[in-house]
C-alpha cells in the first residue's frame, strides 16, 4: 500500500440482496467504514438502512453478496457471529434489561465468573469485578450515574442509552453500529451521545450511526453514506456538501457525478419523453 491508497475498509459489503416477498429491501447494496471515522447511514424511510445493518451485525442472512471484516469474507448466521468478530449493535429500542443494575446490564449474557473452584464449579458471578470494570467503561466514556448498582429502570432516557453504548464500546473491538441512538432522546441528552460517539471515534473505534438527524449527522460524522431504494447511492463529506443536497440526494432529486460534485436528477419533461 503506498500513501496514496485509500485505508483498508475494516467493515464493508459488496452487492449485498435482502428480499421479504415482493419487496427488496437490499437491492445490491455495498458499504465501506473506515478505520477510526464516524460513517452516518443517511436514508428516507424503506430505504434499507435497518436491513443494511442487520446484514453487517448478523442479525440478517442476505440473499446474496457479501460482507468482509478487514478485507475478508464473512458469513455471519447470527449476531453472536458478528460479536465474535468485535461489531458490536445498539438497537434502537434500547436492548437492556430495565430491572437489572448498570453493571449486569453491561455483562448481559458475558458474565464474569469468578476464578478457582466456585467459579468453575459454582458458576459463582464475579459482581465485585463485574462492578468495578462497568465503572471504569463509564468513567472513560463521561457517563455520570449515582450509582453502578442502581436498576436501570432508574435512569434516564440518555443515561440508559449512555448504558447501551458504553457496554458496546467495552465489548467492540472492530466497530460499534447504532440505529438511531438519539431518535427518542431531548436536545441535552442527545448531545451527550454524540459526545459518547466522539470519545468512541477517539478511542480509534469506528462507528456506523444510522440517523434521520441532519443536524447530528453534520455534527459528528466523517462521511455521510446515501441509502436510496434499496442501495448505496452516494458517499460524501459534510466538509464538502450541504445539507441541502444531502436531503436532493436521499429524494432523487439530486445525483453524485464521477467529480463528486452533485447535479439535479432531469424529471420525465427534461428526458424528452414530451416534446
Ligand atoms: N421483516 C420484514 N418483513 C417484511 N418486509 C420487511 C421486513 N423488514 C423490512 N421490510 C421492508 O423492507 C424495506 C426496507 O426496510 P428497512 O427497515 O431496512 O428500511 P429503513 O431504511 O431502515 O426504514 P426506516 O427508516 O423507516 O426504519 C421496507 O419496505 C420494509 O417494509
Amino acid at each position: 500500500m503506498t500513501e496514496t491508497d485509500p485505508p483498508e475498509p475494516v467493515l464493508s459489503a459488496r452487492g449485498l440482496v435482502k428480499r421479504y416477498g415482493r419487496v427488496t429491501a437490499l437491492d445490491g447494496a455495498d458499504f465501506d467504514l473506515l478505520p477510526g471515522e464516524v460513517l452516518a447511514v443517511v436514508g428516507d424511510n424503506g430505504a434499507g438502512k435497518s436491513s443494511l445493518i442487520k446484514a453487517l451485525s448478523g442479525a440478517l442472512v442476505p440473499d446474496a453478496g457479501e460482507v468482509r471484516v478487514d478485507g475478508r469474507a464473512v458469513h455471519f448466521r447470527g449476531p453472536l457471529d458478528a460479536r465474535r468478530f468485535g461489531i458490536e449493535t445498539v438497537y434502537q429500542d434500547l436492548a437492556v434489561a430495565p430491572a437489572l443494575d448498570i453493571a449486569s446490564n453491561m455483562f448481559l449474557g458475558r458474565e464474569r465468573r469468578r476464578g478457582g473452584p466456585f467459579g468453575r464449579w459454582f458458576r459463582t458471578l464475579d459482581a465485585g469485578r463485574m462492578r468495578a470494570e462497568a465503572q471504569r467503561v463509564l468513567d472513560e466514556l463521561g457517563i455520570k450515574v449515582k450509582s453502578i448498582t442502581q436498576p436501570v429502570e432508574t435512569l434516564s432516557g440518555g443515561q440508559r442509552q449512555g448504558v447501551a453504548v458504553a457496554r458496546a464500546a467495552a465489548f467492540g473491538s472492530k466497530a460499534v453500529i447504532m440505529d438511531e441512538p438519539t431518535a427518542a432522546l431531548g436536545v441535552a441528552e442527545a448531545g451527550k451521545v454524540l459526545a459518547l460517539i466522539d470519545r468512541i471515534r477517539g478511542r480509534g473505534l469506528p462507528v456506523v450511526l444510522i440517523s434521520h438527524n441532519m443536524p447530528h449527522v453534520f455534527e459528528i460524522a466523517d462521511r455521510i453514506h446515501v441509502h436510496r431504494l434499496g442501495r448505496r447511492v452516494a458517499v460524501v463529506s459534510p466538509r464538502t456538501h450541504t445539507m441541502n443536497q444531502v436531503v436532493g440526494l436521499i429524494t432523487g432529486a439530486l445525483r453524485l457525478t464521477e467529480d463528486g460534485t452533485v447535479e439535479e436528477v432531469a424529471s420525465a419533461v427534461h428526458t424528452g419523453l414530451s416534446p
